[in-house]
């Protein structure tokens, strides 16, 4: 998907959320434990329910990988579901990888052509040729980690090197890349204050900001130092969503958290 189209859908729609798709058995309502697969069957009645309020959604690894091949299957059911239902959905395989360059050519394979996701997240820290593999694919996105929504996040991330905090020494070098229009970003909703700084370096690029709702980051503040002129965000929650009820009401539930997202977010749209 071009970054163009997803900033048509973001005005057509009047939304920039990101449904967080980290499906959980522990916490799905106890009467889809019967289904067969019961992971597919929680996010295809999210997505069905929630599709018109949002234009991305982030399956996170971790919450699939727990669940061994079972769990593969129902990610690879999701992301297929997504892309012939609502191709039009920016979709996210939140996987944090990166690895020497001849390793990450396979997990930008894995994520780009087998599964068919429009974007990864990847950690910067293995540097250039970690990441110029995944920047090497068309009409895909690299979303880098820059500033994280954790406490740990000031472990190192905000730490000075060479008279600069590690986090925007990640942003300009990264910029150096090859192919670095494919590089989104990740900056958490709990560190909003830093996002002026940040649009200095990065004045256009599009930023996946995880954090609101059940990390607490504010969505208006958000707004207020990190839209650009093309909007520029993508605002992330996921348990907020997708938990809101555990009764067979799930997925109307989560479209109401949803809609009250959207139409937050549609007042900022209006305000620029
Ligand atoms: O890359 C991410 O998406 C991410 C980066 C970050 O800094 N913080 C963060 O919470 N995330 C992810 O965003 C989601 C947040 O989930 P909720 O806190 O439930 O909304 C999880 O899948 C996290 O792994």
């Amino acid at each position: 998907m071009t970054t163009q189209f997803l900033v048509e859908q973001i005005r057509k729609k009047e939304s920039f959320l990101c449904i967080g798709l980290d499906t959980d058995l522990d916490k799905v309502p106890e009467h889809l434990l019967e289904e067969e697969d019961p992971i597919f069957a929680f996010n295809k009645a999210i997505i069905d329910a929630t599709h018109h309020l949002c234009v991305a959604y982030k399956p996170n690894m971790a919450f699939y990988e727990a669940y061994g091949i079972k769990g593969w299957k129902a990610l690879e059911k999701t992301i297929t579901y997504l892309n012939s239902h609502y191709p039009e959905q920016f979709t996210i395989a939140d996987a944090k990888r990166g690895d020497i360059g001849n390793t990450s050519t396979r997990y930008a394979k894995a994520f780009f052509e087998d599964l068919g996701f429009d974007s990864v997240t990847i950690a910067p820290y293995m540097g250039k040729d970690s990441v110029e593999p995944f920047l090497a694919f068309k009409e895909k996105h690299t979303i880098l980690l820059a500033l994280t929504s954790n406490l740990g996040a000031f472990d190192f991330q905000t730490k000075m090197v060479d008279g600069k905090e590690l986090y925007k020494q990640v942003l300009e070098t990264s910029q150096t890349y090859e192919n670095s229009e494919n590089l989104m970003y990740v900056v958490g909703a709990t560190k909003a204050e830093f996002l002026k700084e940040i649009r200095n370096i990065i004045p256009d690029s599009f930023l996946l900001v995880p954090g609101v709702g059940a990390q607490g980051g504010s969505l208006k503040e958000v707004c207020k130092y990190g839209m650009t002129k093309d909007i520029g965000l993508l605002v992330n929650s996921s348990r907020g969503i997708i938990y809101a009820s555990n009764g067979v009401d799930f997925a109307q539930a989560a479209a109401v958290k949803a809609k009250e997202l959207q139409l937050q977010m549609r007042m900022e749209l209006n305000k620029e």
